[in-house]
């Protein structure tokens, strides 16, 4: 990994980051809000002026908070940026939560922050850098729709989800993953946020321990570089990256680390902003659709068709190959979306929820589908 490290690329992508106020928080964006005069503010006196890191010197110049430049982009999920504080403190500050997803960021920042103070960044691309090679997501699903005619499936183990609560008691996921496998889906998704999904990164780990051969997606909220580098330590061969959540320049830097570490990124959009915002950024292979609005929760396969009706055909001349997300229960939701034009599904509930989640995929499809 020395190599990846010493690498001018990503040497140059860390301060491409940082000179264009990437929104990864800082250790002390509130001295910078409080510069900048932004929502945010700090609960405690800041560092010294020359204690600043890059990212905070770049957006006092700008004036911006890391929140004004997400809004700027038309992301509305806030970030407190303020992983010691208490949920009481930050709710004076910001409110509470516009919605679930902003809840789920807003654990997820403390989350993270107390992952990186366990295991630092620095060990984790060593761990990265010796995990067996990666499996090739995005030609897994391109060789699977050729060959059954139908979406390609990625097959998700999910115990629970907040929608929908606990979809399945007796959940055992690598028995779940072999099921999938043996009845042709082309990858799998595996849930790893524990607070709102019951999933694990030792259910990742599990998973590829087991003998199953299916590339693997990491189905996180990443919201920090921290998370791939775990992510593909444990076995993960594609991550997915929220638009709804991330600015351009996450996302364009989170890509950048996938490419490096051989991973996919399964860029998931909801509504047509985030999928012009997608579209203008390079190296997108893979964008997934989500018919669920993890603001509202509200399930609308009618979506995937709408966004694809607009864009098709700058999707299609990119190369970029879509993924129909969330809601999927019988044949003819499965037809619906490949009439709409994509060239995979990613299911949970409909298959984790059935006694056998194996031959529910048979179901699904209305037929069998071959490996
Ligand atoms: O269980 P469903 O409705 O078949 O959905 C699967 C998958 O699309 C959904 O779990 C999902 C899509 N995007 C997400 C982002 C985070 C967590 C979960 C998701």
């Amino acid at each position: 990994m020395e190599s990846f490290l010493a690498s001018r690329s990503v040497r140059s992508s860390f301060a491409a980051a940082a000179a264009a106020g990437s929104r990864g928080c800082s250790p002390r964006p509130s001295r910078v809000a409080i510069l900048a005069g932004a929502r945010a503010r700090p609960l405690r006196a800041g560092p010294k002026d020359d204690m600043l890191n890059a990212t905070e010197l770049v957006q006092w110049e700008n004036g911006k908070s890391v929140n004004d430049i997400a809004a700027s982009q038309g992301i509305r999920i806030r970030r407190h940026c303020r992983p010691t504080a208490s949920l009481k403190e930050i709710e004076e500050e910001l409110g509470a939560p516009l919605n679930i997803l902003e809840k789920i960021i807003w654990d997820k920042e403390i989350e993270v922050a107390e992952g990186l103070a366990k295991k630092p960044l620095k060990e984790l691309i060593e761990a990265a850098a010796k995990s067996p090679p990666t499996r090739d997501f995005y030609g897994a699903l391109e060789a699977a729709y050729k060959r059954n005619g139908v979406p390609a499936l990625i097959a998700e183990v999910k115990k629970a989800s907040p929608s929908r609560g606990v979809l399945r008691e007796n959940f055992n996921p690598v028995e779940i993953a072999n099921a999938y496998e043996k009845n042709g889906a082309a990858c799998l998704s595996i849930l790893t946020d524990e607070k709102y999904f019951q999933g694990s990164f030792e259910n990742l780990e599990k998973v590829r321990a087991s003998g199953v051969k299916c590339p693997l997606l990491c189905k996180e909220f990443v919201i920090d570089k921290w998370q791939i580098y775990n992510a593909r330590s444990k076995g993960a061969d594609a991550i997915l990256l929220i638009a709804a959540v991330l600015t351009d320049l996450d996302m364009k830097y989170f890509l950048r680390i996938c490419k490096e570490l051989g991973m996919t990124a399964l860029i998931e959009v909801h509504d047509e902003k985030e999928m012009d915002r997608v579209l203008k950024i390079n190296g997108v292979k893979l964008i997934g659709i989500n018919n669920r609005s993890l603001e509202t929760f509200v399930v609308d396969t009618s979506n995937t068709k709408m966004l694809l009706e607009k864009h098709g055909d700058s999707i299609r001349e990119k190369g970029i190959l879509v993924v129909g997300e969330s809601g999927l229960f019988t044949p003819d939701d499965v037809a619906y979306v490949q009439n709409a034009g994509v060239s995979a599904v990613l299911v949970g509930e409909s298959l984790v929820k059935q006694e056998d989640p194996g031959r529910a995929i048979t179901g699904l499809f209305g037929k069998e589908l071959l490996h």
